[in-house]
């Protein structure tokens, strides 16, 4: 299963504390895990296997948009916020976009990642 992480500068710190917290389920073998450039440090810093692409601004949004257009995502953990000004906005709304049309569950704050994350957790369960 593939999992994406992204989180813009005011929300990394609740990410990196989610990703904290469910750090054994994440850590698992078969969990591949891609993230925007500077959230992908933060995720390494916490001991996960990370494949990094673009910072957002750079076009790393675009990057993982394209990945889950292509049905290679199995979710998107995207802290964003809400109260600082991107200048990539089009691309933050290409990528929850193209997660709509693809109906990829898509987590925008630390209470809808927790919920997604326990249905991922009960669905490789059940798998085992
Ligand atoms: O800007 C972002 C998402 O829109 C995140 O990019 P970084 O992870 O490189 O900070």
């Amino acid at each position: 299963m593939k999992l994406a992480v992204i989180a813009h500068d005011g929300k990394k710190a609740e990410m990196v504390s989610f990703l904290n917290k469910h750090y054994n389920f994440l850590h698992q073998a078969n969990i591949d895990i891609i993230a925007t450039g500077t959230t992908g440090t933060h995720a390494q810093n916490a001991g996960l296997k990370v494949r990094r692409v673009l910072s957002g601004p750079k076009g790393g949004d675009a990057q993982i948009a394209a990945q889950v257009a292509e049905g290679q995502i199995q979710a998107v953990f995207f802290f964003r916020d809400p109260l600082d000004k991107h200048p990539h906005e089009p691309d933050i709304n290409m990528l929850m976009r193209i997660c709509d049309v693809h109906n990829v569950p898509l987590a925008t704050n630390p209470a809808t990642a927790e919920m997604v994350l326990r249905g991922l957790t009960q669905a490789s369960d059940s798998k085992k």
